[in-house]
């Protein structure tokens, strides 16, 4: 487990090398990422509902991994997607089928006017929208429905970062979404020691997605 803090470069290089040096599928560091928040999450949420927000990349992919595991651990789950399941593609994508086959719950948004509705039952509001992946400010669909789960009088938890923070500064453009918790992977991100980064990001569990020290210990 890594406490230092990296840059989304340095994070996504981690990925990069330990799938195609190390030679461990991508799926398998989604399926630790999933695993490893699920149970993150199962011991914060307050009983109820809990609602995954999934966007169409990976940070997405990682949002159907939990919902699978959380309902194993008997949570009732209900995702929200912002695209359809034929818009995914990769590990995503093969999450996302398995969710759809396993009968999780999934509506697809594609409505602003609709989302305060969707979002009312939710206990808890999981923010897989965009991950290191993402180059804020919030377009479209993301900006309406990180404006959507903020007003929501409920508890709030990040995958990876908030969805809007620009995560190696801290700066957080509105909307960006306001976290209770961050489970954040392989390592803190450089942006959340800024005082910006505060209000946004709650409290930090850093969870393992698997990957060897070795490959840590050589990046930064
Ligand atoms: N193998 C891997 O690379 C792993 C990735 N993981 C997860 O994958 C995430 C990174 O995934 P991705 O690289 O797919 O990136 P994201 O999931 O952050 O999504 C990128 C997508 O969002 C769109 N986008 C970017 N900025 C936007 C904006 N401002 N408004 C609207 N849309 C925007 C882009 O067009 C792109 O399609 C990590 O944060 C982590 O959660 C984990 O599953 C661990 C393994
Ligand atoms: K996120």
């Amino acid at each position: 487990m890594n406490s230092k803090s990296l840059s989304c470069e340095q994070v996504r290089r981690v990925d990069q090398i330990a799938i195609d040096e190390y030679g461990i599928p991508g799926i398998v560091l989604m399926e630790n990422a999933g695993r490893g928040a699920a149970e993150k999450i199962h011991g914060v949420a307050p009983p109820g509902l809990i609602t995954i927000l999934c966007g169409k990349g990976n940070n997405g992919g990682d949002g159907y991994v939990i919902a699978r595991h959380l309902e194993l651990l008997g949570r009732s789950i209900q995702i929200v997607s912002t695209c359809e399941i034929s818009d995914l593609s990769g590990d995503a994508k093969t999450n996302a089928e398995i969710a759809a086959r396993s009968d999780i719950p999934i509506q697809k948004v594609d409505e602003s006017s609709r989302l305060q509705l969707i979002l009312d039952p939710a206990a808890t509001i999981v923010d897989g929208l965009l991950g290191t992946g993402s180059k804020p400010p919030l377009r479209g669909m993301y900006a309406d429905l990180v404006r959507a789960a903020n007003n929501q009088p409920c508890m709030r938890i990040a995958l990876d970062i908030p969805t809007g923070m620009n995560a190696d500064t801290g700066e957080a453009i509105d909307p960006t979404f306001i976290a209770d918790h961050t489970i954040t992977f392989v390592a803190p991100k450089t942006g959340f020691a800024s005082p910006n980064a505060s209000k946004h990001i709650g409290q930090v569990h850093v969870v393992s997605i698997g990957v060897p020290s070795k490959l840590l210990r050589s990046i930064g």
